[in-house]
């Protein structure tokens, strides 16, 4: 504990609190900060939520030292403000940034009125303070808000101080639960778990200290339930598991520490089942058990979609308009486009799916030229499950499109969420969703929900890709449940450069191992990750030095992301120091561990505003502004951000990246590592959405082994998920209610 004053606030975000601050103390400190500061003896600097700052403050600080790129700070878990005994401390108090809405003349005023008992009276009849001259009941309500605000902080920090909680955490834990966290935590702490960053096993012993839990509380066994449930979700992209498997697993959780009593696979079952007959937190359905809103999701979305699809329509002859609009186009289509297209006016609700070049771009505009023709006043949506899904969408079609977060109100990780979110039906008469592969199971149960009674729904995508990394399987499971009308589009019409590279996605998905190597899909053998790395090295800086020295062209896609020289992490660092060495003059910056220089290409890796995960851009610029080192990335079509020093950046580098992260992208070459040694991720849907990534060279550097394994193997896509099941389900229901109806 140290005793200090405040000498001034450095850095504050208003959005989560996180404070960084400059203090005086007459205790003794560290070695190092007092030589860094030779002249200023007692002077450090603080980082926390919410710290007290304000000219005069004092307050006792607690936490751990950390040395940082600013020097040593210290990380405070908890601080204390004195509270002030004479009247000059008071007003200072009052006037310090922890109050808002007082300022010096306010705090001068009320501390007139007051006097000593000033605290006194905002604690227990704040409805006093109307009596100083300036305070209205609107002011008032601002004062107390501010008040109770940092007091419940403080208290939320106090509270969870003993148990090594940093700062950056709590910070997580406020944005998460807003201003009600302390309450809220105290009641039930393992409601901690439903952040990201806090296991069980992190909650586990903050609960069990603070509450004093036995082992075998069925607060705790339930907890350890919802989190086996919740990770297997998270993690593994299941809505249920099979009771043993939970059991299982949730023993194998509150059973971590050896020396405790042990909490048996009856008590668990036991608990299981309350959940499920007397709290209703878990529903056991067709053989499976769910949280509640897993089922319901599941549920719901089935629900929701059967509701869309068992509407009758009226029948529409498109004939001539598709003949007139193909002849402008200067196209004929397949048969199978075709009848992709009739199916589309024909159904309420319709799928067209497809590989690479089978014509799902050149449909889409047919399909909206016929709508527009149809009817001229109708509203058309095109939208797609990710920013750059959407942003891939536009510049193919050259129509606007939107993500389908935005089109029905769920607000991004960094949106305010009252601005974005609003409910209610979607407007438009017709919806066409490209790249529905990357739908999960809560997006599309608020996305069919969202969508207005008469309304046409056509979902696209190529069901051969990754799935989505949410929960589910949802496009797949659509297809195969024979429930909704689908046309699947197989052959391909691309002529141009890079048709071998559709030729051996088809193989691929034939499960053939024998690709056609050419020069728009080359092979080079290597054996060790070491080796492949240097091959792909020198590839790509021979592309680079040939083609003007860009990288806009070129990306490395591997399966695997660290712990090999393979993986894109490995092959970043060495790609950056190949295409972008140190030189004098270009400006580099560290944070979070990496170091970022000028000219550099990055990758953001969060959804923020209008960039997407995914996203590549390039370092343009790092200088000072405003006292901090700031980086500029340019992501292209007129989207520059500043990256401030004292944030944590969504960002690595962008010359190579996972072929997870690649969904979505598309560019002309693509190098991709194919090596024994990737075992696990040498997966067929993996490989097939890294070539179908390349629009006009493949290069493979691995072995042909390893390939061909890849091919073989198609395990990935098993994901506990009965979304097909309860369509035919739904749809038999609304049948028998309709034949019932017109009995
Ligand atoms: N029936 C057709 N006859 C001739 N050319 C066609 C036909 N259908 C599509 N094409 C052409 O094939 C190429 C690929 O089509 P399109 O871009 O629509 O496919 P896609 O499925 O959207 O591909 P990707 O998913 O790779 O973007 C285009 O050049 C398109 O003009």
């Amino acid at each position: 504990m140290i005793h200090a004053k405040s000498i001034e606030r450095i850095f504050y975000n208003a959005g989560n609190g996180y404070t960084v601050a400059a203090y005086q103390t007459e205790e003794e400190l560290p070695k190092k900060i007092v030589r860094s500061h030779p002249r200023n003896t007692g002077y450090f600097q603080a980082v926390g939520i919410e710290l007290p700052t304000g000219d005069g403050v004092e307050v006792e600080l607690d936490g751990e030292w950390k040395e940082t790129k600013y020097g040593m700070q210290l990380d405070v878990s908890s601080f204390r403000i004195c509270i002030p005994e004479t009247e000059e401390g008071i007003k200072a108090y009052l006037a310090s940034d922890m109050i808002k809405g007082i300022g010096p003349v306010t705090a001068e005023r009320i501390v007139e009125k007051f006097g000593k008992k000033t605290l006194y009276i905002m604690e227990n009849v704040p409805e006093k303070l109307l009596e100083v001259s300036g305070i209205t009941e609107s002011r008032l309500e601002i004062i107390m808000e501010g008040y109770q605000k940092s007091r419940q902080l403080r208290e939320l920090m106090v509270y969870l101080a003993p148990f090594g909680v940093t700062s950056n955490k709590l910070m997580r834990i406020q944005e998460h639960f807003g201003n009600n966290a302390y309450p809220i935590i105290k009641k039930n702490p393992f409601r901690l778990c439903e952040i990201k960053g806090f296991g069980f096993l992190t909650v586990d012993p903050i609960a069990r200290k603070a509450k004093n839990f036995k082992a075998d509380d069925p607060e705790r066994i339930k907890a350890a339930i919802l989190y086996v449930l919740q990770r297997a979700a998270d993690e593994e992209g299941h809505l249920f598991l099979k009771s043993e498997e939970i059991v299982e697993r949730s023993a194998e959780l509150l059973n971590h520490a050896k020396d405790r009593q042990k909490v048996s696979e009856r008590i668990i079952k036991d608990i299981g089942n309350e959940m499920i007959r007397k709290d209703q937190t878990l529903i056991g359905n067709g053989g499976g058990i769910y949280t509640k809103r897993n089922f319901e999701v599941e549920m719901g979305a089935a629900a929701e979609l059967m509701r869309l699809l068992k509407r009758k329509r009226k029948k529409v002859d498109i004939e001539p308009l598709l003949q007139q609009i193909t002849a402008e186009e200067g196209i004929t289509l397949s048969k199978t486009q075709e009848q992709a297209v009739r199916q589309v006016f024909q159904y309420p609700v319709s799928i067209i799916t497809g590989g690479p070049g089978t014509g799902k771009t050149t449909l889409i505009r047919i399909i909206i030229r016929i709508q527009e023709k149809l009817n001229k006043d109708s509203l058309i949506l095109l939208c797609a499950p990710t920013g750059r899904a959407r942003r891939r969408m536009y510049e193919k079609t050259g129509f606007p499109a939107m993500t389908m977060q935005k089109a029905v109100g769920i607000p991004s990780e960094n949106e305010d969420e009252e601005e974005s979110w609003h409910v209610g039906k979607l407007e438009d008469d017709f919806i066409i969703a490209d790249e529905f592969g990357m739908c999960d199971m809560y997006l599309a149960d608020r996305f069919f929900s969202a969508i207005k009674k008469d309304a046409t729904l056509v979902m696209i995508g190529d069901k051969d890709q990754l799935g989505s990394v949410g929960p589910g399987n949802v496009f797949h499971e659509m297809i195969v449940s024979g429930m909704i009308p689908t046309t699947i589009l197989d052959s391909c019409f691309r002529q141009e450069e890079g048709s071998t590279i559709v030729e051996n996605a088809v193989r691929i998905n034939r499960k053939q191992t024998k690709l056609i190597y050419d020069d728009t899909f080359e092979f080079y053998s290597a054996n060790a990750p070491e080796d492949a790395s240097e091959i792909i090295r020198d590839l790509y800086e021979d592309y680079w030095k040939t083609h003007g020295k860009q990288t806009d062209d070129i990306q490395v896609l591997s399966p695997l992301k660290k712990n090999t020289a393979a993986g894109s992490d490995a092959l970043n660092e060495m790609l950056r120091e190949v295409v972008n060495p140190k030189r004098r003059g270009r400006k580099e910056i560290k944070n979070g561990g990496r170091l970022y220089r000028e000219g550099d290409k990055v990758m953001q890796t969060e959804n923020r505003d209008d960039i997407s995960n995914g996203d590549l851009g390039e370092v343009v610029s790092i200088f000072k502004k405003e006292g901090k080192t700031v980086m500029r990335v340019d992501f292209g079509d007129d989207r520059l951000v500043e990256f401030s020093d004292d944030d944590y950046w969504p960002l690595v580098h962008g010359y190579a990246m996972s072929v997870h992260k690649s969904q979505g992208n598309e560019c002309p070459v693509v190098i991709i590592p194919m090596l024994g040694c990737f075992w696990r991720m040498l997966q067929r849907n993996i490989f097939y959405t890294g070539i179908t990534r390349a629009t006009k060279k493949v290069i493979i550097v691995g072995s042909k082994r390893a390939v061909a394994q890849a091919i073989r193997n198609n395990t990935t896509a098993k994901r506990n998920t009965l979304f097909g099941m309860r369509l035919k389900q739904v749809g038999k229901e609304l049948l028998n209610a309709y034949e019932q109806r017109s009995a």
